[in-house]
């Protein structure tokens, strides 16, 4: 098993996670030390654990509303879905995945983590069009942008919020999507860098919203 990373940039984890920074490396020390056998991250993976996974996914942080009911797709290990409920106790999270064995480990750090803020929905995100509406999507890693707006805008609230988490490819994404995210009515496109000055790898992340009002 390779070693996991000691905590990249402990002062952007300190100040990107504030007072939930340690429920957070408690995530880090369990997803490190268990992740790979239970097939939730590749064998390279725990030495870059802070670096590409959990600091990546907390720097969406700021972008979640406060009181926002938030539905992440394809939360697989965790992320961003679950880093992003450690670090927002003001936020409401499903977390939506189809594989039982990842939806077992999801569950299990929940109630380890003692968060009152999640629930953990097993399933394909196409089931649950028509069952709930919430304020804003994540997702990362789960498909390209042609496929995820199908995926998430029917869960979206009229005027509710995607953000991707997405690659150096998304402007290509973008343009390959350009028909469904005409369809969707996916307006106000933005691709947002996060993390410049904070983080040693800057992220980015595709935020638009749907419908006409909000
Ligand atoms: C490559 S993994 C990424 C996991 C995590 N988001 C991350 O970034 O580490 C893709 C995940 O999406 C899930 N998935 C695939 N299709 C899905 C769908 N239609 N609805 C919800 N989840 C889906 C898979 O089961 C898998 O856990």
């Amino acid at each position: 098993m390779s070693e996991t990373q000691v905590e990249a940039e402990p002062g952007a984890a300190a100040q990107i996670a504030g007072d939930r920074v340690g429920a957070l490396r408690e995530f880090a020390r369990d997803l490190g030390e268990r992740g790979e056998e239970l097939g939730l991250i590749g064998p390279l993976e725990p030495p870059r654990l802070w670096t590409r996974h959990l600091l990546n996914s907390a720097i969406l942080a700021p972008l979640i509303t406060a009181g926002s009911r938030v539905a992440d797709i394809g939360t697989g290990g965790g992320m961003p879905g679950l880093v992003l409920a450690i670090v927002r106790p003001d936020a409401a999270f499903r977390l939506i995945e189809p594989m039982e064995r990842r939806c077992n480990w999801l569950n299990e750090q929940v109630e380890r983590l003692g968060l009152d803020n999640v629930e953990v929905l097993r399933g394909r995100a196409e089931e649950y069009h028509g069952a709930f509406e919430v304020d804003q999507v994540t997702a990362r890693a789960v498909t390209a942008l042609r496929k995820l707006v199908p995926l998430t805008a029917p869960l979206l609230r009229d005027g509710g919020e995607m953000l991707f988490l997405k690659g150096a490819s998304v402007q290509n994404e973008i343009d390959a999507a350009e028909k469904v995210l005409r369809k969707h009515r996916v307006r106000d496109i933005s691709v947002e860098e996060l993390g410049a000055g904070r983080l040693a790898e800057t992220t980015r992340v595709f935020r638009a919203k749907i419908g006409t009002h909000g």
